[in-house]
């Protein structure tokens, strides 16, 4: 995707997360990557709902700030998972609900905080490592996840909310909308007895990611 129908998704998207209750007030951020390397992203304290094109925020490789409106204040944990896998070209951080509660809950397996019963969440997410708390825009939510970059396409920062990759923004989006569904059947089946996916089924799965 070119720069100007990169600004246009990131608008469209930001208002249909917005719109669909997935992101609310002046929370959440998104962000994309050119194909040389610059880096759109939403300004600190915009609302998803209300992006405009013409001032989204462009970055350099090192998040030195090139155009726009001051970007947001997770900008390096956005950069971050761009060095250290070339295989990511977007970025969306979301304070969904249902991940959100998940977030805080005690006792997660912070190695995968969601075990898979469906086949999407494996297709799509795979595994959903727990990043310790971290205020927001703390650099070392930035180093925790670049050390994890190449692993993992999703994240979950404790008390706080999911962030999610993809190849481009309308996979990181989908992707985003997979997880928080997954996290809204897992807290509505908290109290039943789940029948979980088996390691082979997980396996199988694995090899048919979209
Ligand atoms: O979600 C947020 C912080 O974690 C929102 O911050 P920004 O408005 O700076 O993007
Ligand atoms: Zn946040």
């Amino acid at each position: 995707m070119n720069e100007h129908d990169t600004r246009q998704a990131m608008v469209e998207l930001g208002l249909s997360l917005f719109n669909r209750g997935y992101a609310t007030g002046g929370s959440g951020n998104l962000s994309a990557r050119l194909d040389d390397g610059r880096i759109i992203a939403t300004p600190t304290n915009s609302c998803l709902g209300r992006l405009q094109a013409e001032r989204l925020s462009l970055v350099d490789e090192e998040g030195r700030h090139l155009q726009g409106d001051k970007p947001t204040k997770e900008l390096s944990f956005h950069l971050s998972l761009y060095q250290n896998d070339p295989g990511k070209r977007a970025v969306v951080h979301l304070h969904c609900t249902y991940l959100t509660a998940l977030s805080c809950l005690e006792g997660l397996d912070s190695s995968n905080v969601i075990r898979p019963f469906t086949p999407y969440y494996v297709m799509r997410v795979g595994q959903l490592p727990l990043i310790p708390y971290y205020h927001p825009g703390d650099e070392r939510i930035a180093r925790d996840l670049g050390e994890q970059a190449r692993n993992y396409n999703a994240f979950l920062l404790a008390n706080h909310g999911p962030v999610v990759t993809g190849r481009d923004l309308y996979h990181a989006v989908d992707n985003m909308e997979e997880l928080e569904e997954t996290a809204r059947l897992a807290l509505l089946l908290s109290q039943q007895q789940v029948r979980y996916l088996s390691e082979q089924e997980v396996l199988e799965l694995s090899r048919r990611k979209v």
